[in-house]
């Protein structure tokens, strides 16, 4: 498997896509791993799993991880105070807006942007598929070397060290948004399980007003034609990469959908490169008449989502504070 990043030809720079950025096979089992960290069904088959690994307490049970709560800001105060909420279900899912979540690697602290840390699930750092290495090893997050990336690091060190897991059941989606200055201007998101649409847009001049309620309806319609849409198709076990002024400056969201339409799937700036990888990675006549049958058919009916598990992996901007970390405080057990 090539890992090839690609670039996503759009008039704008920085969005950047892995295909196959993991096998069918590793999907399976981090959406296992995942639900089971989370505390959901399949928790008591991957404990025994994991027991008959060895893990021991680097995963989830009795490691005492804090409950990672990366942005969830009133659970963290700044300073080394840390109010860090130890009752919290170690690297539990959370219910927020109707969606689940959790955070790995540690709490954000909100002023200050560093990072108090917490140990990632061995599949995330370490231990097959060792998802950060293998981000790491990509080489993009080098790109922050001039802001203190270590480039002789490994995984969590020279990559991100932090992630963020959503669930999307089909038909939920996220709302327009940026995410924040708590880390660098550089996102790797896999996506597990379905495809989604990513939704890119210029920011349209009257969110950054001081004083939004005061601009004038007539301002905000006119706004609105110059806002710069891109669409991004995600197939499941893909990597995407957003970084720059479309990190730090354009909102991005998912559409609450449960199909997503012919026409939307076409209008992705991707829709010709991921049909051609998936035709570059068949062998032979037949498997590309599969494919090629599988696009007319989705091109004409759309493409029912599933149930989709996103890992965004980014970098904290402040410091980790080593002497800090939350496992060593004495977490709570799940
Ligand atoms: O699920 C995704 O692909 C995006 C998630 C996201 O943007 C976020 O949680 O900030
Ligand atoms: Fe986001």
């Amino acid at each position: 498997m090539s890992r090839e990043v690609l670039t996503v030809e759009t008039p704008h720079p920085a969005i950047r896509i892995v295909y196959d950025f993991v096998t069918p096979q590793e999907e399976l089992y981090l959406v296992q791993k995942i639900d089971a960290v989370g505390g959901g069904p399949a928790l008591a088959a991957a404990d025994q799993a994991a027991g008959e690994e060895g893990e021991g307490a680097s995963r989830g049970g009795d490691g005492g991880t804090s409950s990672a709560s990366g942005n969830d800001e009133d659970q963290a105060v700044d300073a080394g105070h840390s109010t860090v909420d130890r009752s919290a279900k170690s690297w539990g899912w959370k219910e927020l807006n109707g969606r689940r979540s959790m955070y790995w690697g540690g709490t954000v602290l909100p002023n200050s942007h560093s990072l108090v840390p917490a140990p990632f699930p061995a599949f995330m750092d370490g231990q097959w598929p060792d998802v950060l290495g293998r981000i790491a090893e990509t080489g993009v997050f080098d790109e922050l070397k001039a802001e203190g990336a270590d480039l002789k690091g490994k995984g969590k060190e020279r990559g991100a060290n932090h992630c963020l897991v959503n669930e999307y059941l089909p038909s939920q989606g996220i709302l327009p948004h940026t995410d924040g200055p708590a880390y660098h201007p550089l996102t790797a998101t896999l996506s597990l399980s379905s495809h989604t649409i990513l939704s890119l847009r210029s920011p349209p001049s009257w969110l950054s007003s001081p004083s939004p309620s005061t601009t004038s309806a007539s301002q905000k319609a006119s706004d609105a034609k110059e806002v710069e849409k891109v669409d991004v198709f995600l197939p499941a076990r893909s990597l995407v990469l957003l970084s720059g002024k479309l990190y730090e400056e354009w909102l991005h969201g998912i559409q609450p959908l449960e199909v997503s339409e012919p026409e939307s799937l076409r209008g992705c700036a991707n829709w010709e490169q991921y049909w051609d990888s998936r035709l570059a990675a068949c062998e032979g006549e037949e498997a590309k008449e599969e494919v090629r049958k599988e696009r007319g058919n989705v091109e004409e009916k759309g493409w029912k989502r599933e149930k989709r598990i996103s890992l965004t992996c980014r970098k904290v901007k402040g410091k980790v504070r080593k002497g800090l970390a939350v496992g060593l405080l004495g977490g709570g057990k799940r």
